[in-house]
């Protein structure tokens, strides 16, 4: 079981005020903290994405280039980060390998992954995580692709839009599993149904996955907040931290939001 004081990641203790950044590149420490750890330790559970375009095409960079946005996600506290290697969001292979010689942050390798090769091609490049779609895997495809990561010492980031996929998700306790807002089979395109995570919620829960995500489609601080205080463990936010100026000011949004929502 890996520690969860994860000093040289950049993580904050848990349940301290006690930030624990190390800068030093020079530091790294062989034994990296896993994906699911990072996310359980956080105090931001928010897996801040890197995509190049969203999925009608628009740039969503803006002129900045990788390593600058994830600076701009580790003074925010992310704990993780996804990086999108599909092509129809720009990505590529070559986008993993970059960020991971940026960070020492646990990596979700966000692709459209079936075959076991895929996942040992994802450590290979720096991935922590591999995303696994349930929409587009047979069953028995689910089941060797998450016990390959699992041996490959990866978690599986399993993401799910109905309640049937949810009873093919095997090792449950041992991945991340995250309702999808919007629908990978029209590739992402719609607006996200944030309904369909608070709806699925309890389903996930009973999966026993130590960490329920929600993903994709969260447009702001406020439903950030909502969905952390609807039980969610973890959340995935592309777009909306790649258009805001400041994903520092933005986690400090979900955090005074929350507040307000306690308030209430
Ligand atoms: O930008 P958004 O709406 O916050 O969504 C992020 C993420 O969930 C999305 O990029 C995504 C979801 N599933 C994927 C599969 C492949 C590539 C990307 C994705």
């Amino acid at each position: 079981m890996t520690t969860r004081n994860t000093s040289t990641h950049g993580t904050t203790t848990h349940g301290t005020s006690t930030t624990t950044r190390s800068t030093s590149r020079t530091s790294r420490t062989r034994t990296k903290v896993s994906f699911l750890d990072a996310l359980l330790a956080s105090p931001t559970p928010v897996v801040m994405e890197v995509k190049r375009r969203d999925a009608h095409g628009y740039d969503l960079l803006g002129g900045r280039t990788p390593a600058a946005i994830v600076a701009a996600y580790e003074r925010a506290g992310a704990p993780c980060i996804s990086v999108v290697t599909g092509r129809w969001f720009g990505g590529s292979p070559a986008l993993l390998r970059d960020v991971a010689a940026m960070t020492d942050l646990p990596l979700l390798q966000k692709d459209f992954i079936t075959r076991k090769d895929q996942i040992r091609t994802a450590k290979e490049l720096g991935a922590s995580a591999v995303l696994l779609t349930a929409a587009l895997l047979p069953e028995s495809s689910m089941r060797t692709l998450v016990t390959e990561a699992l041996l490959a010492g990866l978690t599986p980031f399993v993401e799910v839009t109905t309640e049937a996929e949810l009873e093919l998700v095997p090792h449950a306790s041992r991945c991340v599993i995250a309702v999808n807002n919007k629908d990978i089979k029209t590739r992402e395109r719609g607006a996200g149904d944030l309904g369909r995570s608070l709806d699925l919620l309890p389903a996930v829960r009973a999966t026993g996955t130590p960490c329920p995500v929600s993903a994709s489609g969260i447009d702001g601080p406020a439903t950030a907040a909502n969905l952390l205080d609807a039980g969610f463990g973890g959340l995935l936010v592309g777009t909306s931290l790649l258009r805001t100026g400041s994903p520092v000011a933005w986690v400090d949004a979900v955090a005074a939001a929350r507040k307000g929502l306690a308030l209430r």
